[in-house]
């Protein structure tokens, strides 16, 4: 079991964020998640990855619950525009960052940087990066660790078309290798070409959209 969500909800302050969710993820696949702005969709995304606790039920992801400071195994995740040390490279940040659990090299950190078009060897600092070379930044943090389960929220934000079409070509390699991946997305396009199942969320509750066999 990749994913499994017991009857998830998450209720602050009244408001019901998440209503009574279910959800099981069994082979990998590419699972994409639609809705309108403020449905909750960013709100389960952060409830799976162990960032937001549930009020009530309870999420697995490869068999261990998460949450309460347990957070996922082989796991990445790029959230709204990720922060970064602003005054430190590209390469500088994502070693920080790798330095946590120690378990990719610096050579792959500079390959990570290639892959999302960026440079490793760019010595301006990141607060000198546009909105999209973030964003990218952001993806080849998600990726860095070589992850089973990637969650992407809104991944194309800021992204110019030629970036658009490079983080499709990576998601469907991701897909080839046999990797996870939960994506929020409000581009049909991206829906349509990149996922196996489709799930709307409408104000907290989740309700599959659409299915197709996953390839
Ligand atoms: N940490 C939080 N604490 C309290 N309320 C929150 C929190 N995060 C989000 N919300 C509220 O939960 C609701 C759902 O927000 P969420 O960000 O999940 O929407 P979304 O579906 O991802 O929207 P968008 O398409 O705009 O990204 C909104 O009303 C938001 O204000």
């Amino acid at each position: 079991m990749i994913i499994e969500i017991n009857h998830v909800t998450k209720t602050v302050k009244g408001n019901d964020l998440l209503k009574d969710i279910d959800l099981r993820i069994t082979k990998p696949g590419v699972y994409g998640v639609i809705g309108r702005n403020g449905s909750g969709k960013s709100v389960l995304f952060k409830t799976i990855a162990g960032l937001l606790r549930p009020t009530t039920g309870e999420v697995k992801v490869f068999g261990e619950k998460v949450g309460n400071g347990r957070f996922p195994k082989h796991f990445g995740a790029l959230f709204d525009l990720p922060g970064f040390v602003p005054r430190y490279t590209a390469f500088n940040n994502l070693k920080l960052l790798a330095s946590i659990r120690g378990i990719i090299s610096t050579e792959d950190i500079r390959q990570v940087i290639s892959k999302v078009g960026l440079d490793p060897d760019d010595r301006r600092p990141v607060k000198k990066y546009s909105y999209g070379m973030r964003q990218r930044l952001g993806i080849a943090q998600a990726i860095m660790e070589n992850p089973s389960l990637l969650i992407l929220d809104e991944p194309m934000n800021g992204l110019d078309e030629t970036g658009v079409e490079e983080i499709r070509g990576m998601i469907l390699e991701f897909k080839k290798q046999g990797m996870t991946v939960l994506i929020a997305s409000h581009n049909s396009e991206d829906i349509k070409l990149l996922c196996d199942q489709v799930y709307r969320m409408d104000q907290g509750k989740l309700t599959l959209h659409q299915t197709e066999t996953v390839s």
